[in-house]
């Protein structure tokens, strides 16, 4: 996979939310900043775009190459931090993995312990889902999201929960993370955000603006990201 475009992506939610996606064009190599206020969108297009949620209509092109939503095609290359702790209850570390690696029937891949390893989680693979932190959880799942090799990589609020080394740590890995994937991440956390995404798409009530090229942001707002994001926020205001 080398490019993901999105067309005419609509997904009505309630009679006060619409989310709307024209020309989005996502390239492999690349990170994105999927950033908006709070009930602008970001968690449906996500959840959209990994099959969580079909959309009304729309339609995705692989390499250009037109994909079903939801299509089996594009599901299998997805990876998500996304997931109901809930339905995770009782689970060990090690059952959540033996469970995507049958789920996404793989072989050859790193084992649980060099996974708790990469994220820098000291726990035992035997350790149960739901008595971990938030930020410990949210380490596993970071690694387990791109377990199967995915070629587009959705991480909502990744920062979330996650101590200062957690968050160093995301941030020297995130390049690497990104080579050969599409990788989009929706964070708040603008300051972080702006020291390694390539390009930023902003969502405010559902609309989506093109992406913006995050050295353009810098030439072009004295304060970066937090200005741009405001300008675009006093726009739709
Ligand atoms: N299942 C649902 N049914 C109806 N409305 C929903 C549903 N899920 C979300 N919404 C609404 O859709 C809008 C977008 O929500 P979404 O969670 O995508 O926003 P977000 O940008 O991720 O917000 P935040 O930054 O607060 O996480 C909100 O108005 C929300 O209330």
């Amino acid at each position: 996979m080398q490019t993901i475009k999105i067309n005419n992506l609509h997904k009505n939610l309630s009679d006060s939310f619409n989310l709307i996606v024209n020309d989005l064009n996502l390239e492999v190599g690349k990170i994105y900043g999927l950033v908006g206020p709070n009930g602008a969108g970001k968690t449906t297009l996500m959840k959209c775009l990994c099959g969580l949620l079909r959309p009304d209509d729309g339609m995705f092109e692989i390499d250009d190459e037109k994909v079903e939503v939801a299509d089996s095609k594009i599901l299998s290359q997805v990876g998500t931090n996304f997931v109901n702790s809930d339905s995770l209850k009782g689970f060990s570390l090690e059952d959540i993995y033996n469970d995507h690696v049958f789920y996404y029937g793989l072989n050859n891949l790193i084992t649980i312990e060099k996974l708790l390893d990469e994220v820098g989680l000291s726990v035992n693979k035997k350790m149960k889902f739901n008595t971990m932190s938030l930020g410990m959880k949210q380490r596993f799942l970071l690694g387990l999201s791109t377990v199967h090799n995915p070629s587009l990589v959705l991480l909502d609020e990744p920062f979330n929960g996650l101590d200062p080394d957690g968050v160093d740590l995301f941030i020297e890995n995130v390049r690497s993370l990104s080579k050969g994937r599409v990788l989009i991440v929706s964070s708040h956390v603008l300051r972080d955000m702006e020291t390694f995404l390539d390009d930023v798409i902003f969502i405010e009530r559902g609309k989506v603006l093109k992406a913006k090229p995050m050295h353009e942001i810098r030439n072009e707002y004295k304060e970066g990201l937090k200005d741009y994001y405001d300008e675009q926020k006093r726009k739709r205001d």
